[in-house]
Parts: C-alpha cells; structure tokens; sequence
C-alpha cells in the first residue's frame, strides 16, 4: 500500500482508510442492533448522541492526538462519513433483502424510505391518486414504506379497525411526541389510556350533550343563511364560507364562544392555522419522527406553532371562565370537568389538554366544512338530485323555513343519502388510518403480514374500488336508499369516520349539523354554478392528507317552486 501523508487530516491515508473501514463497520453494527426497535421512539436520542460523539470526537483528537481543530474536525468528518456510510449500506441491504417486509412488492425507493412517500406526496399533492396508481401496479398489497403496507382488501377493515382488532396505533400517531401523557387523545397510542380517556370525549357527544346543542346549532345556520340571502343571485365561494360556518359550529359547541366568523365574514387567525398545520402535515407526516422533531426546535415549525398557541389559548380561556358548577355546555367543559372531578378519563396534563383542543379544531371543523362544500358541489352539478331532495324536504316543513324543526328534518333519510354519498366519494381524511400489526403478525385474506408492519386501508381508494361499488366514480345517493339491494351498498367498504374503538368522536355531532344545514339550504335556495364556474379545479382537490379544497363559486338563488 503506497503511503501518502494527508496534510489537512495530519495523518497517513492507510491510517485513513483504516480509520473510516472501522467506521463502517462500526455504522453497520449500529444498525444492525436497532433495527428491531421502533426507532422513531429514541430519534431525539440517537441524534443528540450523535452531535455529542461529534464533537467530543473532535475535542479529543484535538487534545490527545495533538491535532490543529481544522485536522480535527476534517478527521472527524471522514470517520463520521465512514459510520453513516456503514449504517446506510446496512439499512438498504436490509430493507431491501432481510426485512420483515421484503415479500411485499413496490417501488425500490418505497422500500428503501419513507421519504419517498414524502416525494409523492409534495410532487403534485395527488397521494391517494398516485397511490392507486401503484396498487394498478403491484396489486392489492403494496410496500409504500420500509416497514409500510398498503392494503386495498375490505378484508383487512375489521382486523385493523374492527372493534376486537388487535392492532395498534403505528409510529404515524407520535407525530406530536411518543409520551401518552402529552398528547390529544387522538395522538395516545397507549390502548388503555386511550379508552380512559375517551370516555370524557363521549360524555361531550352523549345523546343528552347533542340535545343541548342542536338549538344552538340552529342559531348558527339562521346566520349562516341570512349571509347568503345576502348574497342571493351572486357568486358565493362556499369554500370559504363553509370553512366559516364550520368554524362558527365548532366555537360554540367546543368552547362555548363566539368566533363571529359569519356575520364577519373574517377568517379566524387559526383558520389560516389549520391549513398551514395541514400543508406542513401533508407532506411530512409519512415521516411521523421528523415533525416531532421540527416541533421541537424552536422556529422551524412556525407554519404550526402558532396554530397550537392558539389552541391552547382557547382551552386556557375557557379553563379560567367556564362555571364548574353547572352542567357543561359544550365539550371543552366536558373535558375540564373530568379534570375537575379527577376522573379517570381526565386528560392526564396541561400539554395534553392543550393538544385535546386542537384535536377539535382540527377534526371538527376542517371534516365538516370540507364534506358541506362538497355536499352543495354535488347538489350544484346534479340539479335533478337537488330537485328531488327539495321536493322531500318541502313534503315534510311544507310552511317553509320559519316552520323548521330539527325532528321533521331528520325524517328525510335523503339527506343522509347524501351525506354518505359525499363521504363515500369525498371522505375529507383521504389515506387511511395506520395501525401496527401485533407480534404474531396479521392473516388478511391468503396474506400474511408479520408482526411490527404499519398498514393501512387507503378510504379514497376503497370507497371507489369496482368490485364493491358499482358506478364507483358517480354521485348516485339512491345507492343508499331504494337501490340499497340492487347496488349492493351494504357490506361494501364505507368509513369515513373509521370504524371501531378510535373511530370519529363526533360523527353524531357532525350529521346532526350537516342535516341542520343542507336542509336549511334546500328550504331557502335553489343552488348552482355561479357563471364561470365549471367546477373541474375544485373537482381536484388537494390531497394534505386531510382534504384541502380549491375557491367554489356557487350561486343561491331564491327558490323556484
Ligand atoms: C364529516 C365530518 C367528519 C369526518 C369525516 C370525521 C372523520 C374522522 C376520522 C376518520 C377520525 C379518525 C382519525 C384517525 O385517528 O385516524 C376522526 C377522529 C376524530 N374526530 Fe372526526 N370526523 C368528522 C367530524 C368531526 C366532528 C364534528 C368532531 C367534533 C369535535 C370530530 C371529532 C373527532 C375527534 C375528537 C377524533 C379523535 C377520536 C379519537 O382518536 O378517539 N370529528 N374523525
């Protein structure tokens, strides 16, 4: 071997390439003893060990190899670039030919990181689409992640999501941090603590609590429909004002306050918030460790944090005025008087309260402003299908809209025809649910997925699949009702609100606001394109995981009888 002295790293080049080989090695151990742990959990762990082994590395080759700190630290460089060379061989040889996962096809970058999940989805923001493009591919099973299947089998449903599924929730839910007692209820992973805690989230959407709160729902869509009585004749973007409706709902039945968001006409601040919290998580959330760490550096989660401050404002607002003597009225109240009582569904501390409230924002305004502009999209482009639900909204309040009552509203099941139609073919949390197979692993079908795979159910896909839908792209409500048999509707795979133990807290809340509303809209407008409006761009939504809509212009015209 030739013996060359490297000046900058003031050392022999043999000294070198012996130095980085055992670096390698030392990376492909490394490796080697974490890749049966969930990593994601010890992410802040390796990388603060690491910074550490850098520079102590360095200030020790300063001090007792008597190097300059420039030779140091190019040496350093070397032996760390050595280390992570060896730990990224392994890791790719690995996934590609030793993991759990290998039997399951997909694209060679798929298996190799999550980051290219990350690529599909910030390439056009299409990720359900470009998904269903891979399972045209690969088939009903496809390896989107190292340790990631998709599975596109109604089989699968029940053993992921069904009540007795002994799955778990996958790494995807620590995206706000692995502790159970700092999160929202939807981000706790722990089944235990979750159905605990649960228990003070249903008490907010009982039988009893929805009573109180359908009145005050009403009040919300007279002012919601005295707006657009205003703007009777021209364009509307209902994108816009659903956002600000569903806003105005959640407000007073989260938190008991007015957000004056309708009669304003003025986007809350956290409005904003939620789509900039649902952008950054769009992209980033296949790699569930990198937002939590951004959220923990102080700055690089801007676009979000600002969105959790106000979170916890609200909550905290709500903390220091509420009157815990009195029957809680909405269900923050609900949640404090858990505390309150010191029961055990009490979210367990003041970051996990504060984590709680924007679990309700978020999932309770975005969904149902989301699934309304849709609903009247659908109604706007099908004028035969709003005529029909016209004429039995009419045949039940036929004195018109100062006659309306919430029970005689209910009665028309076509409303809810259309609601499910909306979900079925819009369902505003597009990819599915991940959940992590138990340790004997999971028999989907002639499948076996071992033990420790994160799958998921992709919905948009399957509420669309031709072999339990007919006409599976066509807005046909009818499926629901009198063509029930005739389609096959029941037993094919439906749950835009998820099934089982996690499944959507306020999926009553949310008909009983969605029926209030679209026959509130039926008994006072005719609806449609406003001129210029074709409804494709809208047509398109975008996939952030949560549905991000595009500006609507619609036109609410007086009714035409
Ligand atoms: C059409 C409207 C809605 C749809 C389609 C919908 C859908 C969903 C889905 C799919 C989940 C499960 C998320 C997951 O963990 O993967 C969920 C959870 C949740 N939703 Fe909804 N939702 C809607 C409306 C609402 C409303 C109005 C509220 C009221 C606050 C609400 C509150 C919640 C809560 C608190 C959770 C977390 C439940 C838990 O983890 O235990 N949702 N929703």
């Amino acid at each position: 071997m030739s013996y060359v002295f490297l000046p900058s790293v003031g050392m022999a080049s043999s000294d070198l390439v012996q130095g980085v080989r055992i670096s390698a090695l030392l990376g492909a151990i490394f490796h080697a003893s974490i890749n049966r742990i969930e990593f994601e959990l010890y992410m802040f762990h390796f990388l603060a060990s690491y910074a550490v082994a850098f520079v102590g590395f360095t200030f020790n080759l300063t001090r007792n190899a008597d190097l300059s700190f420039s030779s140091a630290l190019a040496k350093t460089c070397l032996t760390f670039a050595g280390f992570n060379a060896g730990a990224l061989i392994s890791i790719a040889v690995y996934r590609l030919f030793f993991h759990r996962c290998r039997k399951f096809d997909g694209p060679l970058l798929a298996r190799l990181t999550r980051f290219y999940a990350t690529y599909l989805n910030g390439k056009d923001h299409q990720y359900s689409r470009q998904l269903g493009k891979l399972h045209e591919n690969y088939g009903d099973v496809v390896r989107t992640g190292p340790r990631e299947i998709s599975v596109l089998d109604k089989a699968a449903i029940p053993l992921l999501y069904g009540p007795n599924s002994e799955c778990t929730k996958a790494a995807w839910y620590g995206q706000s941090g692995n502790d159970n007692s700092k999160v929202s209820i939807n981000m706790t992973r722990d089944t235990k603590q979750y159905r605990l805690r649960r228990r003070a989230w249903d008490r907010g959407f009982s039988i009893k609590a929805l009573a109180t709160y359908q009145p005050r729902i009403k009040n919300k869509v007279d002012a919601f429909i005295e707006q657009l009585q205003r703007r009777e004749g021209s364009p509307t973007e209902i994108t816009k004002w659903a956002n600000l409706f569903a806003f105005d709902v959640m407000g007073e039945i989260g938190f008991g306050k007015d957000f004056h968001g309708i009669t304003s006409g003025e986007e809350h601040p956290a409005i904003k918030g939620i789509h900039e919290h649902v952008a950054v998580l769009g992209l980033l959330q296949t790699v569930p460790w990198l937002l939590n760490l951004l959220s923990a550096i102080p700055g690089a989660a801007a676009a979000f944090s600002e969105f959790f401050g106000t979170c916890k404002r609200e909550m905290d607002e709500k903390e220091s005025t509420w009157d815990s003597e009195k029957e809680p009225q909405d269900i923050a109240s609900w949640l404090l008087k858990a505390i309150k009582d010191q029961d055990t569904s009490a979210s367990p501390t003041k970051e996990s309260l504060a984590d709680d409230s924007r679990v309700m924002i978020i999932a309770g305004t975005d969904t149902t402003a989301i699934t309304l502009a849709n609903i009247l999209f659908y109604l706007a482009k099908h004028q035969s299908i709003q005529r029909k639900l016209q004429m039995l909204v009419d045949s039940v309040i036929p004195a018109g809209y100062s006659a309306w009552d919430y029970e005689k509203a209910k009665t028309v099941s076509y409303i809810d025809d259309i609601i499910n139609e909306t979900l079925r073919l819009k369902p505003p949390i597009l990819q599915g649910s991940p959940r992590e197979t138990p340790a004997q692993g999971l028999q989907i079908g002639n499948v076996h997925v071992p033990g420790g795979v994160n799958v998921s159910v992709p919905y948009f896909l399957i509420q669309r699949d031709p072999r339990w839908w007919q006409q599976p792209n066509d807005f046909v409500p009818e499926r629901w009702g009198e063509k029930k048999e005739e389609m096959g509707t029941d037993g094919a795979p439906f749950l835009p609100f998820q099934l089982g133990l996690h499944s959507c807290a306020g999926k009553n809340l949310a008909y009983l606001t969605l029926r209030t509303v679209v026959s509130a809209i039926m008994l006072n407008f005719d609806v449609e394109f406003a001129p210029g409006e074709t409804g494709e761009a809208f047509d398109k939504f975008v996939d952030n995981f949560i549905m991000s809509l595009p500006p609507l212009k619609l036109r609410f015209g007086p009714r035409c009888k």
